[in-house]
């Protein structure tokens, strides 16, 4: 029978799974929607067994679509949102979603020495978009033990038998030392995170315990590697040497280039093998999920009718969007900005609206590339949005780079599955072998001017904090 391993990518909206045999070939997918709320502004929750039976549909699915033996598990997984469970296994409370800024009020009141501990320790910097501020949330209000969507899937995946969690899932909780490479006892105090509340850490691809009671899975497979879906991407992308950067389209955004060692501002630990590989990173709070808020303002089914829209214009004219709506992230980190429409005049229509909403997705791309160091070779795109080809070639446009577009634009599942692959002792090259859909900037490099400037103005327009 053919062997395979059985890769599962838990997103914010999306649970899937694929069955990928070790020369990367996707044999079944299956995938599940996960519900998501809103229960008051600024707060994003999602509900952890729903979480949990979502990973379990989408299994069934793709098991079901095909004949195999699943030699290994792999997981990618969304990062940052945080789960609370109780010695049984049992959630208490709910999801607090990376998207969620109920602790801004709170992260705002700390000591701007937590601060400098944060970037000298973790790369990162205090927000209420990492786990820390989730995790004290939720020990304020419960005895749990806390961890993000990878620990909690292990958990579940292995019968409830271990606790563990991946270490570049861990560099994103602003708890551990990415340079020492354990959780940080000062960062553990600073936040108020009991060590025993926690995980254990390990390498991304040290084995993670084996299944055991999952349904329609026998017990006993290994889950053999785990990554953070942005940091699956860049490994599914190839995107390993300096100038290189990959840009992931999800319900947010994540830029990241690899770097030489630890930074200690935008670094991340993107895994962490026979040693750690580190990335410069910045997080767009909202781009898929600026699209799908633009569809659903103008009536329209879903964001394919969006784009169709905005491509029957040739620009927005002037007409900007900026989606802070949980206010901006990478480079701005201005949390208390809110979105804005700018620019438009009385003849401005709904197609200049959409097309304006695409041209958010790709400018706040454009704010992160500009601040890499050195020289940029192009951008190596994934995620659902890269279908549309009108917002790959606005990348482009206003990139003044070449945008090379995955075959496969969910390629988190297939990054995982890649370093589950080469630890079971194959030799894989999947992105050496990929084919891209390349698009080619525009030559009019003032056009290029021109709009970037129109968005710096309206994104200056909605800050709250100085830039
Ligand atoms: O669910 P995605 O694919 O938008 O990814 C979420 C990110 O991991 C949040 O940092």
């Amino acid at each position: 029978m053919v062997q395979a391993v059985l890769a599962v990518d838990q997103g914010t909206t999306n649970s899937k799974a694929a069955l990928v045999t070790a020369d990367g070939q996707v044999l079944a997918t299956g995938s599940a929607p996960v519900g998501l709320s809103t229960p008051r502004p600024g707060w994003v929750e999602q509900d952890a067994d729903d979480l949990w039976q979502s990973v379990l549909t989408a299994i069934s699915t793709c098991l079901a679509s095909a004949a195999v033996e699943v030699v290994g598990l792999a997981l990618s997984t969304q990062r940052e949102s945080v789960v609370g469970w109780n010695r049984a296994g049992e959630p208490v409370g709910p999801v607090l979603g990376w998207q969620d800024v109920r602790t801004a009020e709170w992260c705002a009141k700390l000591p701007s020495a937590v601060d400098d501990l944060v970037r000298r320790r973790t790369g990162l910097r205090v927000d209420a978009m990492f786990s820390a501020p989730k995790m004290r949330w939720l020990l304020d209000r419960s005895d749990a033990y806390v961890g993000t969507v990878d620990a909690w899937l292990i958990h579940r995946l292995t019968g409830c038998q271990e606790h563990l969690t991946e270490a570049g899932n861990a560099s994103r909780t602003l708890l551990y030392d990415t340079v020492e490479l354990d959780w940080s006892a000062e960062l553990l105090e600073a936040f108020n995170v009991p060590r025993a509340a926690l995980p254990d850490v390990r390498p991304s691809n040290a084995g993670f315990g084996v299944t055991n009671g999952v349904p329609g899975l026998a017990d006993g497979i290994p889950i053999v590697a785990v990554l953070a879906d942005s940091h699956a991407a860049m490994y599914g992308q190839g995107c390993t040497q300096a100038g290189m950067a990959k840009a992931t389209y999800g319900t947010g955004s994540s830029v990241m280039t690899p770097v030489a060692g630890f930074v200690a501002s935008g670094c991340t630990l993107a895994w962490l093998t026979d040693r750690p590989v580190y990335a410069l990173e910045g997080n767009i709070v909202s781009s898929g999920a600026a699209l799908a808020w633009t569809a659903d303002l103008l009536g329209l089914p879903d964001v394919g009718a969006l784009t169709a829209l905005a491509a029957t214009f040739s620009s927005a004219e002037g007409v900007v969007l900026v989606p802070a709506f949980a206010g901006l992230g990478a480079p701005h980190w201005d949390r208390e900005a809110r979105a804005a429409l700018t620019g438009m005049s009385s003849s401005t229509t709904r197609a200049h609206i959409a097309r304006a909403a695409v041209d958010a997705v790709a400018h706040q791309i454009c704010d992160i590339t500009d601040t890499i160091p050195g020289t940029l070779s192009s951008l190596r795109a994934d995620g659902g949005a890269t279908v549309s080809g009108l917002l790959m070639q606005t990348q482009a446009d206003l990139l003044g780079h070449p945008v090379e577009a995955a075959d496969v634009p969910e390629i988190s599942a297939l990054g995982v599955a890649e370093l589950a692959w080469t630890t079971l002792g194959e030799t894989t090259d999947w992105a050496g072998k990929r084919s891209f859909r390349t698009f080619e900037p525009g030559p009019d490099a003032g056009d290029r001017g021109r709009r970037r400037a129109e968005w710096a103005q309206a994104v200056a327009s909605v800050r709250v904090r100085p830039a």
